[in-house]
């Protein structure tokens, strides 16, 4: 990069994506590893003329705010690893952050206002915000050795460090050499062995275990107060990432869904909730579409006979009428359930639905269209499950009117 591509900037409030909003000649630049009220020299990391925003980094701070701290994760900061953009912001100050985000997109999405706060996650203000991934995946360089990608970039950074996993997961990632180019997963199970995949398959010494018996499943245990549940999962199907992700969000659903007797679990991955609210009474259906959670979460029900799980997307399980039901969680991936899911999810008439959302302007814009069909937003609190990063997870309870 030529001296032209650094410019000075005063930084703005934090938008969605991890960055902020800065303007240069008049053109609005989202700058990462910034904080609002700070200037800084940056580098444009995309800027093509003709663009209606820029893209910069961050790289000299010529006016710090107070929120600023030293990153732990050095390797994320600019020009560097994908993964890690909040690092370089204080804790408290990285909830004011994704706070400020909800605000605003609710504002913006939903014309409403946000109505809860961002909550710290069980001990991660003891661990700094660290050491609480369960689930890593990296890229291995041509060497073999676990690597990330950029953001927005193809260019591999061996890890030096992965201070966001728990320490059995960081070990094990920069502890080993894996075959040239692989995809490499480390999974540490609560209630279980740590398992490395490559390609994801389960591997043994760093190599794919091709054997037909070559162990691929993970057990989880969640406790909230003085109960608890087991789960059984390829060690590849989806979990919830934060060691303390499925206690709270479990916790939060039950606490929602109250004395419900029909329940639908959408999007249920190896039925987290699913087992949890059969085991408090409820008849439950529960949706996914991947194979891989379709199957334990019905190997995880299997003493439930008030279970059932259906294999299949939720918009088409919906339109063909898998009403009624008293009540509705949904937890969509990052793009939200859209219009579409909406409109099926109203025939269903639950008068409760606690949705579950890990993408700030998914909700609301969901919270939009369900307003449109008469669902109303009571409550909603986010909960940082993700440090050091943009993400948050938000539990939103709607009633209908
Ligand atoms: C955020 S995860 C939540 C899983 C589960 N509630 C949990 O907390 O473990 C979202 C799940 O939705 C599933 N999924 C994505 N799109 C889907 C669709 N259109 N229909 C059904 N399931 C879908 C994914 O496979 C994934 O398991």
């Amino acid at each position: 990069m030529t001296e032209p591509d650094l410019v000075r900037l005063e930084v703005g409030a934090p938008a969605h994506g991890g960055h902020c909003v800065a303007r240069h000649d008049g053109r609005v630049v989202f700058v990462r590893h910034a904080l609002p009220g700070e200037v800084v020299e940056a580098r444009l990391t995309e800027h093509a003329a003709d663009a209606s925003f820029w893209r910069a980094d961050a790289v000299a701070v010529l006016e710090a705010s107070p929120d600023r701290v030293e990153s732990p994760w050095p390797q994320a900061g600019a020009g560097g690893a994908g993964g890690g953009e909040l690092g370089h912001v204080a804790l408290p100050a990285q909830r004011a952050w994704k706070l400020a985000v909800l605000r605003e997109a609710f504002e913006r999405f939903a014309h409403q206002e946000f109505p809860g706060a961002v909550h710290a996650a069980p001990g991660d203000d003891d661990r700094g915000g660290l050491a609480y991934r369960t689930r890593v995946s990296a890229v291995a360089d041509a060497e073999g050795r676990a690597a990330m990608h950029g953001f927005r970039a193809p260019d591999l950074h061996v890890l030096s460090a992965m201070p966001l996993a728990v320490p059995e997961v960081e070990e094990a990632l920069l502890g080993r050499r894996f075959p040239a180019g692989a995809r490499v997963t480390v999974v540490a199970p609560s209630d279980s062995e740590l398992r490395v995949l490559i390609d994801g398959q389960p591997s043994r010494g760093g190599k794919v275990d091709s054997r037909p018996n070559a162990p691929r499943a993970v057990r989880e245990v969640v406790h909230v107060g003085d109960r608890s549940w087991h789960y059984r999962l390829d060690a590849s199907a989806f979990w919830q990432v934060h060691r303390e992700a499925p206690a709270v969000l479990v916790r939060e659903v039950l606490d929602r869904i109250g004395e419900a007797g029909r329940v639908m679990d959408l999007y249920a991955g190896a039925g987290l909730f699913t087992l949890a609210l059969a085991d408090g009474g409820c008849e439950v259906l529960s949706v996914e579409a991947d194979a891989r959670g379709a199957g334990a979460a019905r190997r995880n029900v299997h003493d439930h006979p008030t279970v059932t799980v259906v294999e299949g997307d939720v918009r088409r399980t919906l339109e063909e009428g898998a009403g009624p039901a008293d009540a509705v969680v949904l937890d969509p991936p990052r793009s939200g359930a859209g219009r579409r899911t909406v409109e099926a999810l109203t025939a269903v008439d639950a008068q409760r639905l606690v949705y579950v959302a890990c993408d700030p302007v998914a909700l609301a814009r969901d919270t939009a269209l369900l307003s449109e069909r008469g669902y109303a937003l009571v409550e909603a609190e986010a909960f940082d499950l993700f440090p050091m990063t943009h993400h948050v997870e938000t539990v939103a309870t709607f009633q209908r009117r």
